[in-house]
């Protein structure tokens, strides 16, 4: 089901200086903010050979990562992206698994254009999963 790791995001409270460190400090390549209302974040991607660093900080009052930065001020690791053939038919299989699809179950649309979904960290090792369909 999984096929290859799509991105690994970064929540940070200031986008802005998070972008310039990974463009000027670690000389990588840095997208062009992307805003996300639908999300709830503001994103930019930074280029590497065989993946993305999605830096992902708050867009709006009910941001999903607004508490996640109130535990970790200075920002970390928010979660990953594995990229799926068939998101459906990755959450029905993950549904009768018994894993928790977060949100109201159906795939949004997600920075790169494509259906998202979340799955409940806790029952992934403590970590926040997403799955992109490519
Ligand atoms: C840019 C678009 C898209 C893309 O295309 O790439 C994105 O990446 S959008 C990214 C932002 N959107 C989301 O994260 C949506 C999914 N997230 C959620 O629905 C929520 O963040 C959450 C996972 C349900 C957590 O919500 P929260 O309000 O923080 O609930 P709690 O504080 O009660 O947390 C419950 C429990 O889960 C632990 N937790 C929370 N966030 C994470 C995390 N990122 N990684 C690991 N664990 C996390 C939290 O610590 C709580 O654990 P306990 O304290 O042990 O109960
Ligand atoms: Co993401």
């Amino acid at each position: 089901m999984l096929k290859r790791l799509n991105h690994v995001a970064i929540a940070v409270p200031d986008l802005s200086a998070a972008a310039a460190i990974y463009r000027d400090t670690l000389g990588a390549k840095v997208s062009a903010p992307q805003s996300l209302p639908e999300h709830g974040v503001t994103v930019v991607f930074v280029e590497l050979d065989n993946t993305k660093i999605e830096l992902l900080e708050p867009l709006g009052e009910k941001s999903p990562i607004a508490s996640f930065l109130d535990k970790s001020p200075s920002g970390g690791i928010h979660h990953v992206c594995y990229e799926v053939d068939d998101i459906i038919a990755a959450r029905d299989h993950l549904k009768e698994k018994g894993a928790r699809i977060l949100g109201d179950g159906e795939p949004k649309t997600g920075a790169h254009g494509k259906p998202v979904l979340f799955l409940h960290p806790k029952d992934f090792n403590g970590t926040l999963v997403e799955l992109e369909q490519i």
